[in-house]
Protein backbone atom coordinates (compact mmCIF):
# COMPACT_ATOMS: atom_id res chain seq x y z
CA UNK A 1 0.00 0.00 0.00
CA UNK A 2 2.91 2.33 0.80
CA UNK A 3 4.19 1.62 -2.72
CA UNK A 4 0.83 2.67 -4.09
CA UNK A 5 0.83 6.04 -2.30
CA UNK A 6 4.44 6.63 -3.25
CA UNK A 7 3.51 5.95 -6.87
CA UNK A 8 0.63 8.45 -6.62
CA UNK A 9 3.05 11.07 -5.25
CA UNK A 10 5.55 10.21 -7.97
CA UNK A 11 3.03 10.65 -10.79
CA UNK A 12 1.51 13.77 -9.19
CA UNK A 13 4.97 15.33 -9.14
CA UNK A 14 5.44 14.80 -12.87
CA UNK A 15 1.85 15.56 -13.86
CA UNK A 16 1.70 18.91 -12.10
CA UNK A 17 3.71 20.47 -14.92
CA UNK A 18 0.97 19.55 -17.38
CA UNK A 19 -2.02 21.09 -15.66
CA UNK A 20 -3.45 22.49 -18.89
CA UNK A 21 -3.23 19.15 -20.72
CA UNK A 22 -4.75 17.32 -17.76
CA UNK A 23 -7.56 19.87 -17.37
CA UNK A 24 -8.41 19.51 -21.07
CA UNK A 25 -8.25 15.74 -20.65
CA UNK A 26 -10.68 15.90 -17.72
CA UNK A 27 -13.08 18.14 -19.71
CA UNK A 28 -12.98 15.83 -22.72
CA UNK A 29 -13.42 12.80 -20.46
CA UNK A 30 -16.62 14.28 -19.05
CA UNK A 31 -17.90 15.28 -22.52
CA UNK A 32 -17.10 11.90 -24.10
CA UNK A 33 -18.62 10.05 -21.18
CA UNK A 34 -21.82 12.02 -21.53
CA UNK A 35 -21.88 11.38 -25.29
CA UNK A 36 -21.20 7.69 -24.78
CA UNK A 37 -23.97 7.16 -22.26
CA UNK A 38 -26.46 9.33 -24.12
CA UNK A 39 -26.12 7.52 -27.46
CA UNK A 40 -27.98 4.36 -26.29
CA UNK A 41 -30.85 6.55 -25.07
CA UNK A 42 -31.35 7.77 -28.63
CA UNK A 43 -31.05 4.20 -29.87
CA UNK A 44 -33.82 3.17 -27.45
CA UNK A 45 -35.89 6.22 -28.45
CA UNK A 46 -35.53 5.32 -32.13
CA UNK A 47 -36.83 1.79 -31.48
CA UNK A 48 -39.63 3.16 -29.32
CA UNK A 49 -40.62 5.66 -32.05
CA UNK A 50 -40.52 2.85 -34.61
CA UNK A 51 -42.86 0.85 -32.32
CA UNK A 52 -45.18 3.84 -31.94
CA UNK A 53 -45.17 4.34 -35.70
CA UNK A 54 -46.11 0.70 -36.32
CA UNK A 55 -48.94 0.87 -33.77
CA UNK A 56 -50.41 3.96 -35.50
CA UNK A 57 -49.70 2.67 -38.99
CA UNK A 58 -51.28 -0.77 -38.43
CA UNK A 59 -54.47 0.78 -37.09
CA UNK A 60 -56.68 1.67 -40.13
CA UNK A 61 -58.26 4.50 -38.13
CA UNK A 62 -54.95 6.26 -37.51
CA UNK A 63 -52.81 4.94 -40.39
CA UNK A 64 -53.06 8.19 -42.33
CA UNK A 65 -51.46 10.24 -39.57
CA UNK A 66 -48.50 7.85 -39.12
CA UNK A 67 -45.10 9.39 -39.79
CA UNK A 68 -41.49 8.54 -39.09
CA UNK A 69 -40.29 12.05 -38.17
CA UNK A 70 -39.59 11.27 -34.51
CA UNK A 71 -37.89 7.99 -35.48
CA UNK A 72 -35.64 9.83 -37.93
CA UNK A 73 -34.91 12.52 -35.39
CA UNK A 74 -33.85 10.00 -32.72
CA UNK A 75 -31.73 8.15 -35.26
CA UNK A 76 -30.06 11.37 -36.41
CA UNK A 77 -29.32 12.36 -32.81
CA UNK A 78 -27.81 8.96 -32.19
CA UNK A 79 -25.50 9.30 -35.21
CA UNK A 80 -24.49 12.85 -34.22
CA UNK A 81 -23.70 11.74 -30.67
CA UNK A 82 -21.69 8.75 -31.86
CA UNK A 83 -19.64 10.93 -34.25
CA UNK A 84 -19.03 13.53 -31.53
CA UNK A 85 -18.11 10.77 -29.11
CA UNK A 86 -15.55 9.37 -31.59
CA UNK A 87 -14.07 12.85 -32.03
CA UNK A 88 -13.95 13.32 -28.25
CA UNK A 89 -12.19 9.97 -27.75
CA UNK A 90 -9.71 10.83 -30.50
CA UNK A 91 -8.84 14.17 -28.85
CA UNK A 92 -8.53 12.38 -25.50
CA UNK A 93 -6.13 9.88 -26.97
CA UNK A 94 -3.96 12.70 -28.39
CA UNK A 95 -3.94 14.51 -25.04
CA UNK A 96 -3.07 11.28 -23.22
CA UNK A 97 -0.19 10.57 -25.59
CA UNK A 98 1.12 14.12 -25.21
CA UNK A 99 1.01 14.12 -21.42
CA UNK A 100 2.50 10.58 -21.28
CA UNK A 101 5.31 11.33 -23.73
CA UNK A 102 6.24 14.65 -22.10
CA UNK A 103 6.11 13.41 -18.54
CA UNK A 104 8.10 10.23 -19.30
CA UNK A 105 10.58 12.48 -21.08
CA UNK A 106 10.85 14.58 -17.90
CA UNK A 107 11.31 11.42 -15.84
CA UNK A 108 14.09 10.21 -18.14
CA UNK A 109 15.85 13.60 -18.03
CA UNK A 110 15.44 13.78 -14.25
CA UNK A 111 16.80 10.27 -13.86
CA UNK A 112 19.81 10.94 -16.07
CA UNK A 113 20.56 14.22 -14.27
CA UNK A 114 20.21 12.42 -10.93
CA UNK A 115 22.72 9.78 -12.08
CA UNK A 116 25.23 12.54 -12.74
CA UNK A 117 24.77 13.90 -9.22
CA UNK A 118 25.00 10.63 -7.39
CA UNK A 119 27.89 9.28 -5.40
CA UNK A 120 30.28 6.61 -6.64
CA UNK A 121 28.92 4.48 -3.77
CA UNK A 122 25.71 3.97 -5.75
CA UNK A 123 27.53 2.90 -8.92
CA UNK A 124 29.83 0.59 -6.97
CA UNK A 125 26.89 -1.06 -5.25
CA UNK A 126 24.71 -1.60 -8.35
CA UNK A 127 25.37 -3.58 -11.50
CA UNK A 128 25.31 -1.72 -14.82
CA UNK A 129 22.38 -3.81 -16.08
CA UNK A 130 20.37 -2.96 -12.98
CA UNK A 131 20.94 0.79 -13.42
CA UNK A 132 20.14 0.54 -17.13
CA UNK A 133 16.86 -1.25 -16.32
CA UNK A 134 15.61 1.95 -14.63
CA UNK A 135 15.88 3.68 -18.03
CA UNK A 136 14.54 0.80 -20.06
CA UNK A 137 12.01 -1.58 -18.52
CA UNK A 138 10.86 0.69 -15.66
CA UNK A 139 10.31 3.76 -17.83
CA UNK A 140 8.76 1.60 -20.57
CA UNK A 141 6.34 0.09 -18.07
CA UNK A 142 5.41 3.55 -16.80
CA UNK A 143 4.89 4.87 -20.33
CA UNK A 144 2.77 1.88 -21.34
CA UNK A 145 0.68 2.18 -18.20
CA UNK A 146 0.12 5.89 -18.79
CA UNK A 147 -0.87 5.36 -22.37
CA UNK A 148 -3.02 2.32 -21.81
CA UNK A 149 -4.08 2.19 -18.19
CA UNK A 150 -3.66 5.21 -15.92
CA UNK A 151 -5.76 7.73 -17.84
CA UNK A 152 -8.12 4.98 -18.92
CA UNK A 153 -8.69 4.15 -15.29
CA UNK A 154 -10.26 7.58 -14.81
CA UNK A 155 -12.17 7.67 -18.08
CA UNK A 156 -13.49 4.15 -17.51
CA UNK A 157 -14.55 4.96 -13.95
CA UNK A 158 -16.28 8.10 -15.27
CA UNK A 159 -17.99 5.96 -17.91
CA UNK A 160 -19.16 3.47 -15.33
CA UNK A 161 -20.59 6.21 -13.09
CA UNK A 162 -22.17 7.91 -16.12
CA UNK A 163 -23.83 4.68 -17.26
CA UNK A 164 -25.16 3.97 -13.78
CA UNK A 165 -26.67 7.48 -13.50
CA UNK A 166 -28.16 7.28 -17.00
CA UNK A 167 -29.58 3.79 -16.38
CA UNK A 168 -31.31 4.87 -13.16
CA UNK A 169 -32.74 7.89 -14.98
CA UNK A 170 -34.24 5.62 -17.64
CA UNK A 171 -35.52 2.68 -15.55
CA UNK A 172 -34.72 1.90 -11.91
CA UNK A 173 -35.77 -1.75 -12.24
CA UNK A 174 -33.68 -2.47 -15.32
CA UNK A 175 -30.75 -0.50 -13.83
CA UNK A 176 -30.75 -2.79 -10.77
CA UNK A 177 -30.98 -5.86 -13.01
CA UNK A 178 -27.98 -4.64 -15.04
CA UNK A 179 -25.69 -3.89 -12.10
CA UNK A 180 -26.75 -6.85 -9.94
CA UNK A 181 -24.04 -9.13 -11.34
CA UNK A 182 -21.21 -6.63 -10.66
CA UNK A 183 -19.89 -8.21 -7.42
CA UNK A 184 -19.78 -11.67 -9.07
CA UNK A 185 -17.92 -10.28 -12.08
CA UNK A 186 -15.39 -8.42 -9.94
CA UNK A 187 -14.86 -11.54 -7.82
CA UNK A 188 -14.24 -13.71 -10.88
CA UNK A 189 -11.95 -11.06 -12.40
CA UNK A 190 -10.05 -10.79 -9.10
CA UNK A 191 -9.38 -14.53 -8.96
CA UNK A 192 -8.27 -14.67 -12.60
CA UNK A 193 -6.04 -11.62 -12.22
CA UNK A 194 -4.39 -12.98 -9.07
CA UNK A 195 -3.53 -16.21 -10.92
CA UNK A 196 -2.36 -14.31 -14.00
CA UNK A 197 -0.20 -12.01 -11.88
CA UNK A 198 1.44 -14.94 -10.15
CA UNK A 199 2.51 -16.43 -13.47
CA UNK A 200 3.40 -13.09 -15.07
CA UNK A 201 5.69 -12.37 -12.08
CA UNK A 202 7.15 -15.84 -12.42
CA UNK A 203 7.63 -15.24 -16.14
CA UNK A 204 9.50 -12.00 -15.44
CA UNK A 205 11.67 -13.67 -12.82
CA UNK A 206 12.50 -16.54 -15.19
CA UNK A 207 13.29 -14.13 -18.03
CA UNK A 208 15.55 -12.23 -15.61
CA UNK A 209 17.38 -15.46 -14.68
CA UNK A 210 17.73 -16.41 -18.33
CA UNK A 211 19.10 -12.97 -19.29
CA UNK A 212 21.54 -13.13 -16.40
CA UNK A 213 22.68 -16.54 -17.63
CA UNK A 214 23.08 -15.29 -21.23
CA UNK A 215 25.03 -12.25 -20.02
CA UNK A 216 27.34 -14.45 -17.97
CA UNK A 217 27.88 -16.83 -20.86
CA UNK A 218 28.67 -14.01 -23.31
CA UNK A 219 31.20 -12.56 -20.88
CA UNK A 220 32.71 -15.98 -20.32
CA UNK A 221 32.59 -17.14 -23.94
CA UNK A 222 36.37 -17.41 -24.20
CA UNK A 223 36.53 -19.63 -21.11
CA UNK A 224 33.66 -21.76 -22.46
CA UNK A 225 35.35 -22.22 -25.84
CA UNK A 226 38.75 -22.90 -24.27
CA UNK A 227 37.25 -25.62 -22.09
CA UNK A 228 35.07 -27.05 -24.88
CA UNK A 229 31.94 -26.45 -22.80
CA UNK A 230 29.65 -25.22 -25.59
CA UNK A 231 27.32 -28.23 -25.42
CA UNK A 232 27.05 -28.00 -21.61
CA UNK A 233 26.29 -24.30 -21.96
CA UNK A 234 23.46 -25.05 -24.42
CA UNK A 235 22.05 -27.68 -22.03
CA UNK A 236 21.97 -25.16 -19.20
CA UNK A 237 20.39 -22.59 -21.49
CA UNK A 238 17.66 -25.06 -22.48
CA UNK A 239 16.72 -25.52 -18.82
CA UNK A 240 16.33 -21.74 -18.39
CA UNK A 241 14.49 -21.39 -21.68
CA UNK A 242 12.08 -24.17 -20.78
CA UNK A 243 11.22 -22.52 -17.49
CA UNK A 244 10.52 -19.27 -19.37
CA UNK A 245 8.26 -21.16 -21.81
CA UNK A 246 6.25 -22.80 -19.04
CA UNK A 247 5.79 -19.60 -17.06
CA UNK A 248 4.98 -17.60 -20.22
CA UNK A 249 2.38 -20.12 -21.33
CA UNK A 250 0.59 -20.15 -17.96
CA UNK A 251 0.81 -16.37 -17.64
CA UNK A 252 -0.64 -15.83 -21.10
CA UNK A 253 -3.42 -18.39 -20.60
CA UNK A 254 -4.56 -16.77 -17.36
CA UNK A 255 -4.19 -13.22 -18.73
CA UNK A 256 -5.99 -14.17 -21.94
CA UNK A 257 -8.91 -15.81 -20.15
CA UNK A 258 -10.12 -12.58 -18.57
CA UNK A 259 -11.40 -10.89 -21.69
CA UNK A 260 -13.60 -13.75 -22.99
CA UNK A 261 -14.83 -14.38 -19.46
CA UNK A 262 -15.95 -10.78 -19.05
CA UNK A 263 -17.44 -10.84 -22.53
CA UNK A 264 -19.42 -13.94 -21.55
CA UNK A 265 -20.61 -12.28 -18.32
CA UNK A 266 -21.68 -9.24 -20.31
CA UNK A 267 -23.71 -11.41 -22.74
CA UNK A 268 -25.36 -13.34 -19.90
CA UNK A 269 -26.21 -10.01 -18.32
CA UNK A 270 -27.69 -8.79 -21.60
CA UNK A 271 -29.84 -11.95 -21.79
CA UNK A 272 -31.10 -11.29 -18.25
CA UNK A 273 -31.92 -7.69 -19.20
CA UNK A 274 -33.83 -8.89 -22.31
CA UNK A 275 -35.68 -11.48 -20.24
CA UNK A 276 -36.66 -8.99 -17.54
CA UNK A 277 -37.52 -6.25 -20.04
CA UNK A 278 -39.48 -8.74 -22.11
CA UNK A 279 -41.56 -9.81 -19.12
CA UNK A 280 -42.22 -6.14 -18.29
CA UNK A 281 -43.58 -5.72 -21.81
CA UNK A 282 -45.59 -8.93 -21.73
CA UNK A 283 -47.06 -8.18 -18.30
CA UNK A 284 -48.26 -4.91 -19.72
CA UNK A 285 -46.37 -2.92 -17.03
CA UNK A 286 -45.28 -0.59 -19.78
CA UNK A 287 -46.58 0.26 -23.27
CA UNK A 288 -44.99 -2.31 -25.63
CA UNK A 289 -43.13 0.27 -27.73
CA UNK A 290 -41.68 1.88 -24.61
CA UNK A 291 -40.66 -1.52 -23.22
CA UNK A 292 -39.07 -2.46 -26.54
CA UNK A 293 -37.15 0.80 -26.63
CA UNK A 294 -35.96 0.23 -23.05
CA UNK A 295 -34.83 -3.31 -23.84
CA UNK A 296 -32.68 -2.11 -26.76
CA UNK A 297 -31.35 0.78 -24.67
CA UNK A 298 -30.41 -1.49 -21.76
CA UNK A 299 -28.89 -4.10 -24.07
CA UNK A 300 -26.49 -1.38 -25.08
CA UNK A 301 -26.05 -0.16 -21.48
CA UNK A 302 -25.33 -3.68 -20.32
CA UNK A 303 -22.53 -4.08 -22.86
CA UNK A 304 -21.19 -0.61 -22.12
CA UNK A 305 -21.32 -1.25 -18.39
CA UNK A 306 -19.07 -4.28 -18.70
CA UNK A 307 -16.54 -2.42 -20.82
CA UNK A 308 -15.04 -0.43 -17.88
CA UNK A 309 -15.05 -3.50 -15.63
CA UNK A 310 -13.17 -5.49 -18.29
CA UNK A 311 -10.79 -2.66 -19.13
CA UNK A 312 -9.93 -1.76 -15.56
CA UNK A 313 -9.41 -5.36 -14.50
CA UNK A 314 -7.39 -6.29 -17.60
CA UNK A 315 -5.02 -3.33 -17.15
CA UNK A 316 -4.43 -4.14 -13.49
CA UNK A 317 -1.14 -5.92 -14.23
CA UNK A 318 0.05 -2.95 -16.23
CA UNK A 319 -0.80 -0.62 -13.35
CA UNK A 320 1.02 -2.93 -10.97
CA UNK A 321 4.16 -2.79 -13.15
CA UNK A 322 3.94 1.01 -13.25
CA UNK A 323 3.64 1.16 -9.44
CA UNK A 324 6.73 -1.07 -9.17
CA UNK A 325 8.55 1.08 -11.75
CA UNK A 326 7.66 4.28 -9.87
CA UNK A 327 8.83 2.66 -6.63
CA UNK A 328 12.18 1.78 -8.19
CA UNK A 329 12.66 5.23 -9.73
CA UNK A 330 11.79 6.79 -6.37
CA UNK A 331 14.48 4.57 -4.90
CA UNK A 332 17.01 6.18 -7.25
CA UNK A 333 15.76 9.72 -6.64
CA UNK A 334 16.04 9.18 -2.89
CA UNK A 335 19.75 8.28 -3.13
CA UNK A 336 22.19 10.74 -1.62
CA UNK A 337 23.77 13.29 -3.96
CA UNK A 338 27.44 14.09 -3.84
CA UNK A 339 27.69 16.98 -1.43
CA UNK A 340 30.02 19.85 -1.99
CA UNK A 341 30.70 21.70 1.27
CA UNK A 342 28.82 24.96 1.76
CA UNK A 343 31.31 27.81 1.30
CA UNK A 344 33.84 25.14 0.22
CA UNK A 345 37.40 26.36 0.09
CA UNK A 346 38.65 27.21 -3.35
CA UNK A 347 41.71 25.02 -3.45
CA UNK A 348 44.28 26.26 -5.95
CA UNK A 349 46.73 23.40 -5.96
CA UNK A 350 49.06 21.46 -3.70
CA UNK A 351 51.81 23.60 -2.28
CA UNK A 352 53.22 21.34 0.42
CA UNK A 353 51.78 17.98 1.27
CA UNK A 354 48.96 15.44 0.90
CA UNK A 355 48.30 13.52 4.11
CA UNK A 356 46.11 10.58 5.02
CA UNK A 357 46.11 10.74 8.80
CA UNK A 358 45.03 7.71 10.85
CA UNK A 359 42.29 6.93 8.35
CA UNK A 360 39.61 4.42 9.24
CA UNK A 361 37.14 3.48 6.56
CA UNK A 362 34.63 0.81 5.57
CA UNK A 363 32.22 0.64 2.64
CA UNK A 364 29.63 -0.64 5.10
CA UNK A 365 29.24 0.38 8.72
CA UNK A 366 29.76 -3.15 9.98
CA UNK A 367 32.98 -3.91 8.10
CA UNK A 368 36.05 -1.72 8.42
CA UNK A 369 38.46 -2.03 5.48
CA UNK A 370 41.19 0.48 6.36
CA UNK A 371 42.34 0.36 9.97
CA UNK A 372 44.18 3.59 10.81
CA UNK A 373 46.26 4.31 7.73
CA UNK A 374 48.78 7.15 7.71
CA UNK A 375 50.51 8.06 4.45
CA UNK A 376 52.07 11.41 3.56
CA UNK A 377 53.43 12.65 0.28
CA UNK A 378 55.24 15.92 -0.32
CA UNK A 379 54.53 18.09 -3.33
CA UNK A 380 56.11 16.62 -6.43
CA UNK A 381 56.76 13.23 -4.86
CA UNK A 382 55.55 9.86 -6.05
CA UNK A 383 54.11 7.32 -3.65
CA UNK A 384 53.61 3.75 -4.80
CA UNK A 385 51.02 1.56 -3.11
CA UNK A 386 51.70 -2.14 -3.20
CA UNK A 387 50.12 -5.08 -1.46
CA UNK A 388 48.19 -8.26 -2.03
CA UNK A 389 44.81 -8.22 -3.72
CA UNK A 390 42.09 -6.86 -1.44
CA UNK A 391 44.62 -5.09 0.81
CA UNK A 392 42.93 -1.71 0.28
CA UNK A 393 45.00 0.04 -2.42
CA UNK A 394 42.02 1.12 -4.55
CA UNK A 395 40.15 2.09 -1.40
CA UNK A 396 42.93 4.57 -0.50
CA UNK A 397 42.61 6.06 -3.99
CA UNK A 398 38.84 6.34 -3.56
CA UNK A 399 39.34 8.47 -0.45
CA UNK A 400 41.91 10.81 -2.02
CA UNK A 401 39.46 11.93 -4.69
CA UNK A 402 36.59 11.94 -2.18
CA UNK A 403 34.61 9.24 -3.92
CA UNK A 404 33.96 8.15 -0.34
CA UNK A 405 34.40 9.94 3.00
CA UNK A 406 36.54 8.57 5.79
CA UNK A 407 34.86 7.22 8.94
CA UNK A 408 37.61 8.54 11.18
CA UNK A 409 40.90 10.35 10.68
CA UNK A 410 41.32 12.72 7.76
CA UNK A 411 42.59 13.26 4.24
CA UNK A 412 44.14 16.72 3.92
CA UNK A 413 45.71 18.73 1.13
CA UNK A 414 48.10 21.31 2.64
CA UNK A 415 46.28 20.88 5.93
CA UNK A 416 42.83 21.48 4.41
CA UNK A 417 40.41 18.58 4.87
CA UNK A 418 39.14 17.33 1.48
CA UNK A 419 35.62 17.57 2.92
CA UNK A 420 36.11 21.35 3.19
CA UNK A 421 37.27 21.82 -0.39
CA UNK A 422 34.63 22.52 -3.04
CA UNK A 423 34.11 19.38 -5.11
CA UNK A 424 34.75 21.24 -8.32
CA UNK A 425 38.07 22.62 -7.11
CA UNK A 426 39.07 19.21 -5.80
CA UNK A 427 38.24 17.37 -9.01
CA UNK A 428 39.89 20.10 -11.09
CA UNK A 429 43.16 19.36 -9.37
CA UNK A 430 43.02 15.60 -9.16
CA UNK A 431 43.58 13.43 -12.23
CA UNK A 432 42.86 9.73 -12.32
CA UNK A 433 44.04 7.05 -14.70
CA UNK A 434 41.98 3.95 -14.02
CA UNK A 435 43.06 0.39 -14.61
CA UNK A 436 40.18 -0.22 -17.01
CA UNK A 437 40.44 2.76 -19.28
CA UNK A 438 37.18 3.98 -20.72
CA UNK A 439 36.81 5.36 -24.21
CA UNK A 440 33.65 7.31 -25.07
CA UNK A 441 31.97 7.27 -28.44
CA UNK A 442 33.34 10.07 -30.60
CA UNK A 443 36.81 10.44 -32.07
CA UNK A 444 40.31 9.85 -30.77
CA UNK A 445 40.66 13.63 -30.56
CA UNK A 446 37.47 14.13 -28.51
CA UNK A 447 38.52 11.31 -26.20
CA UNK A 448 41.88 12.84 -25.40
CA UNK A 449 40.28 16.27 -25.02
CA UNK A 450 37.52 14.86 -22.80
CA UNK A 451 38.58 16.76 -19.69
CA UNK A 452 39.54 19.90 -21.62
CA UNK A 453 37.18 20.24 -24.59
CA UNK A 454 38.70 23.59 -25.62
CA UNK A 455 42.23 22.17 -25.97
CA UNK A 456 44.06 23.14 -29.15
CA UNK A 457 45.35 20.50 -31.58
CA UNK A 458 48.90 21.31 -30.51
CA UNK A 459 48.04 20.65 -26.86
CA UNK A 460 46.32 17.37 -27.81
CA UNK A 461 49.28 16.19 -29.91
CA UNK A 462 51.74 17.16 -27.16
CA UNK A 463 49.74 15.19 -24.58
CA UNK A 464 49.58 12.17 -26.91
CA UNK A 465 53.31 12.41 -27.54
CA UNK A 466 54.05 12.44 -23.82
CA UNK A 467 51.72 9.47 -23.44
CA UNK A 468 53.60 7.64 -26.19
CA UNK A 469 50.48 7.10 -28.30
CA UNK A 470 50.89 9.85 -30.91
CA UNK A 471 52.76 7.66 -33.44
CA UNK A 472 50.16 4.93 -33.21
CA UNK A 473 47.31 7.41 -33.70
CA UNK A 474 49.08 8.91 -36.72
CA UNK A 475 49.45 5.43 -38.21
CA UNK A 476 45.63 5.06 -38.30
CA UNK A 477 44.06 6.05 -41.66
CA UNK A 478 41.99 8.79 -40.04
CA UNK A 479 44.55 9.74 -37.39
CA UNK A 480 43.03 11.83 -34.61
CA UNK A 481 39.67 11.76 -36.41
CA UNK A 482 39.42 7.96 -36.08
CA UNK A 483 35.89 7.21 -34.94
CA UNK A 484 35.39 5.33 -31.71
CA UNK A 485 32.17 3.47 -31.16
CA UNK A 486 30.97 0.32 -29.43
CA UNK A 487 32.18 -2.03 -32.13
CA UNK A 488 35.49 -0.28 -32.60
CA UNK A 489 38.17 -2.41 -31.08
CA UNK A 490 41.16 -0.85 -32.80
CA UNK A 491 42.65 -0.16 -29.40
CA UNK A 492 44.21 -2.76 -27.18
CA UNK A 493 43.93 -2.49 -23.39
CA UNK A 494 47.43 -1.04 -23.22
CA UNK A 495 46.67 1.51 -25.94
CA UNK A 496 43.48 2.48 -24.17
CA UNK A 497 45.47 3.15 -21.05
CA UNK A 498 47.91 5.28 -23.03
CA UNK A 499 44.96 7.31 -24.37
CA UNK A 500 43.72 7.65 -20.85
CA UNK A 501 47.14 8.87 -19.72
CA UNK A 502 47.14 11.41 -22.59
CA UNK A 503 43.70 12.58 -21.45
CA UNK A 504 45.00 13.10 -17.93
CA UNK A 505 48.20 14.84 -19.06
CA UNK A 506 46.07 17.34 -20.98
CA UNK A 507 44.16 18.37 -17.85
CA UNK A 508 47.49 18.97 -16.08
CA UNK A 509 46.32 17.76 -12.64
CA UNK A 510 48.13 18.71 -9.46
CA UNK A 511 47.62 15.34 -7.85
CA UNK A 512 47.74 12.25 -9.98
CA UNK A 513 46.18 8.93 -9.09
CA UNK A 514 47.26 6.15 -11.37
CA UNK A 515 46.13 2.56 -11.30
CA UNK A 516 48.48 0.59 -13.46
CA UNK A 517 46.88 -1.80 -15.98
CA UNK A 518 47.34 -5.39 -14.90
CA UNK A 519 46.18 -7.03 -18.08
CA UNK A 520 48.67 -8.84 -20.19
CA UNK A 521 50.16 -6.16 -22.38
CA UNK A 522 52.97 -7.04 -24.73
CA UNK A 523 56.47 -5.96 -23.74
CA UNK A 524 56.58 -3.13 -26.30
CA UNK A 525 53.31 -1.66 -25.00
CA UNK A 526 54.48 -2.24 -21.44
CA UNK A 527 57.62 -0.22 -22.13
CA UNK A 528 55.47 2.50 -23.70
CA UNK A 529 53.17 2.59 -20.67
CA UNK A 530 56.21 2.79 -18.42
CA UNK A 531 57.58 5.73 -20.39
CA UNK A 532 54.17 7.45 -20.45
CA UNK A 533 53.82 6.95 -16.72
CA UNK A 534 57.26 8.42 -16.13
CA UNK A 535 56.30 11.44 -18.24
CA UNK A 536 53.00 12.04 -16.50
CA UNK A 537 54.41 11.46 -13.02
CA UNK A 538 57.53 13.53 -13.43
CA UNK A 539 57.41 16.52 -11.10
CA UNK A 540 53.82 15.80 -10.10
CA UNK A 541 52.48 14.69 -6.75
CA UNK A 542 51.28 11.20 -7.46
CA UNK A 543 49.86 8.03 -6.00
CA UNK A 544 50.46 4.94 -8.11
CA UNK A 545 49.02 1.49 -7.58
CA UNK A 546 51.76 -0.66 -8.99
CA UNK A 547 51.22 -4.23 -9.98
CA UNK A 548 54.63 -4.69 -11.58
CA UNK A 549 57.15 -3.81 -8.92
CA UNK A 550 59.80 -2.78 -11.41
CA UNK A 551 57.65 0.20 -12.38
CA UNK A 552 58.09 1.74 -8.96
CA UNK A 553 61.77 1.29 -8.29
CA UNK A 554 62.22 5.04 -8.54
CA UNK A 555 59.27 5.91 -6.27
CA UNK A 556 60.04 8.42 -3.53
CA UNK A 557 58.15 6.22 -1.15
CA UNK A 558 56.70 2.73 -1.34
CA UNK A 559 53.80 1.97 1.00
CA UNK A 560 53.04 -1.69 1.57
CA UNK A 561 49.44 -2.41 2.51
CA UNK A 562 48.15 -5.65 3.97
CA UNK A 563 44.64 -6.26 5.31
CA UNK A 564 43.93 -2.53 5.41
CA UNK A 565 47.05 -1.59 7.33
CA UNK A 566 50.39 -0.08 6.37
CA UNK A 567 52.93 -2.74 7.24
CA UNK A 568 56.03 -1.21 5.64
CA UNK A 569 57.06 2.18 4.22
CA UNK A 570 60.25 3.41 2.62
CA UNK A 571 62.22 3.59 -0.58
CA UNK A 572 62.88 0.47 -2.62
CA UNK A 573 66.39 0.17 -1.21
CA UNK A 574 65.20 0.70 2.38
CA UNK A 575 62.47 -1.90 2.05
CA UNK A 576 64.80 -4.45 0.47
CA UNK A 577 67.18 -3.91 3.34
CA UNK A 578 64.36 -4.56 5.82
CA UNK A 579 63.97 -8.04 4.29
CA UNK A 580 60.28 -7.94 5.12
CA UNK A 581 57.09 -8.49 3.16
CA UNK A 582 58.10 -6.18 0.29
CA UNK A 583 61.51 -7.80 -0.11
CA UNK A 584 59.83 -11.19 -0.36
CA UNK A 585 57.23 -9.88 -2.83
CA UNK A 586 59.94 -8.30 -4.96
CA UNK A 587 62.17 -11.36 -4.98
CA UNK A 588 59.23 -13.59 -5.92
CA UNK A 589 58.13 -11.31 -8.74
CA UNK A 590 61.61 -10.98 -10.15
CA UNK A 591 61.78 -14.77 -10.41
CA UNK A 592 58.83 -14.67 -12.81
CA UNK A 593 59.89 -11.62 -14.83
N1 LIG B 1 32.42 -0.94 -3.39
C1 LIG B 1 32.75 -1.80 -2.42
N2 LIG B 1 31.83 -2.18 -1.52
C2 LIG B 1 32.14 -3.04 -0.52
N3 LIG B 1 33.37 -3.56 -0.35
C3 LIG B 1 34.34 -3.21 -1.21
C4 LIG B 1 34.07 -2.33 -2.30
N4 LIG B 1 35.23 -2.16 -2.99
C5 LIG B 1 36.17 -2.92 -2.36
N5 LIG B 1 35.63 -3.55 -1.29
C6 LIG B 1 36.34 -4.42 -0.34
O1 LIG B 1 37.39 -3.67 0.23
C7 LIG B 1 38.55 -4.45 0.39
C8 LIG B 1 39.73 -3.73 -0.27
O2 LIG B 1 39.49 -3.66 -1.66
P1 LIG B 1 40.41 -2.82 -2.65
O3 LIG B 1 39.74 -2.83 -3.97
O4 LIG B 1 40.72 -1.51 -2.04
O5 LIG B 1 41.71 -3.72 -2.68
P2 LIG B 1 42.96 -3.63 -3.66
O6 LIG B 1 44.15 -3.72 -2.78
O7 LIG B 1 42.85 -2.44 -4.54
O8 LIG B 1 42.80 -4.97 -4.48
P3 LIG B 1 43.24 -5.31 -6.01
O9 LIG B 1 44.72 -5.34 -6.05
O10 LIG B 1 42.64 -6.66 -6.21
O11 LIG B 1 42.64 -4.26 -6.89
C9 LIG B 1 38.24 -5.80 -0.24
O12 LIG B 1 37.94 -6.69 0.83
C10 LIG B 1 37.01 -5.57 -1.07
O13 LIG B 1 36.19 -6.70 -1.05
Amino acid sequence: MADFWNAIKFFAHYFKRYKLGLTLLAIFTIISTYLQVKAPVFMGNAIQEMGNYLVVKLNPMTAASANLDKFHHALLMMVIFVIMMAAGLFIMSILQSLVSAYSVNDMRTGLFAKMQRMTIRYFDAHQDGEILARFTSDLDNIFNAMNQAIFQLFSQLALMIGIIIMMFKQSTDLAWVTIASTPVSILIAGVVIARARKFVNLQQAEVGHMNGFINEQINGEKVIITNGLQAASIDQFLVHNDKVRQATFKGQVWSGILFPLMMGMSLVNTAIVIFYGGSMALNGDLPRATALGLIVMFMSFSQQYYQPITNITSTYNMLQLAVTGAHRLNGVFEQADEVSPENGQNFTGIKEQVLLDDVHFGYHADKEILHGITISVDKGQMVALVGPTGSGKTTVMNLLNRFYDVNAGSVTFDGIDVRDISLKALRDHVGIVLQDSVLFSGTVRSNIAFGKPDATDEEIYAAAQQANIHDFIMSLPDGYDTKIDDENSVFSTGQKQLMSIARTILTDPDLLILDEATSNVDTVTEAKIQKAMDNVISGRTSFVIAHRLKTILSADKIVVLKDGQVIEQGTHAELLAQKGFYAELYTNQMVFE
